[in-house]
């Protein structure tokens, strides 16, 4: 028996904690965060009942579809302009806010808004990006929950070549808790995959007005 299936064989619901010991960054993990059952659960009706939408991207005058489905929530519905365009934010549903209840425990701050992003398969994908720009981007703090298909986080620093790339499979019912100067010095991507893979939900729990 390998090391993989003999925990399989043993998991449990209990949250593990990992600390990321990265210059300039500030990186919890924890994995479990939501259990099984809620995790199921949630996935299902998120995936069902989200207002996914087809955004798109503007590069030197070309819209180009964005590989990916997204949707914003928020405190208020009005309309946010992010990236150069302007977003609809829908108010928060029963579901989100449990969401946001439970991340804001742990995270200490009250969020106002969530970017749901739907991965339908390995072509899906986010390029490298830092969260926001200017004042924004410093001590901005993310919270990054994931359901469904576990797809590899990756982060590189921003300016150092000298640091290694970091690889965190964001697995189904993960907390990611990205503070401090992490999107100063940091840059992260979703890769995309040959593999045949189930879709992915994930939630960026934000606090900008
Ligand atoms: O899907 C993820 O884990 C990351 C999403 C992301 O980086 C973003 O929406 O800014
Ligand atoms: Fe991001």
């Amino acid at each position: 028996m390998d090391l993989f299936s003999h925990i399989d064989l043993f998991s449990t619901d209990e949250v593990k904690k990992t600390s990321f010991d990265l210059p300039g960054a500030d990186i919890t993990f924890y994995e479990n965060f939501f259990s099984a059952s809620e995790s199921d659960r949630l996935y299902k009706i998120l995936l069902a009942h989200t207002e996914w939408q087809q955004d798109y991207m503007t590069i030197y005058g070309k819209e180009l579809d964005l590989p990916r489905l997204t949707a914003w929530y928020g405190d208020t519905a009005k309309t946010l302009t992010y990236a150069g365009s302007a977003k609809k934010v829908h108010p928060w549903n029963s579901e989100l806010l449990f969401i946001k209840e439970r991340v804001e425990q742990e995270a200490d701050i009250k969020f106002t808004r969530c970017l749901l992003n739907l991965y339908r398969d390995g072509k899906d994908s986010v390029d490298w990006h830092q969260d926001y720009q200017g004042e924004l981007r410093e001590n901005t703090v993310i919270g990054s929950v994931t359901f469904g298909e576990t797809r590899p986080f990756q982060l590189k620093h921003a300016t150092r070549k000298d640091l290694k790339r970091l690889d965190i499979p964001l697995s189904h019912g993960s907390l990611l808790l990205m503070q401090g100067a992490t999107q100063q010095n940091w840059k992260h991507r979703i890769p995309k995959t040959t593999k045949n893979i189930q879709p992915r939900i994930n939630l960026t729990f934000r606090w900008v007005e």
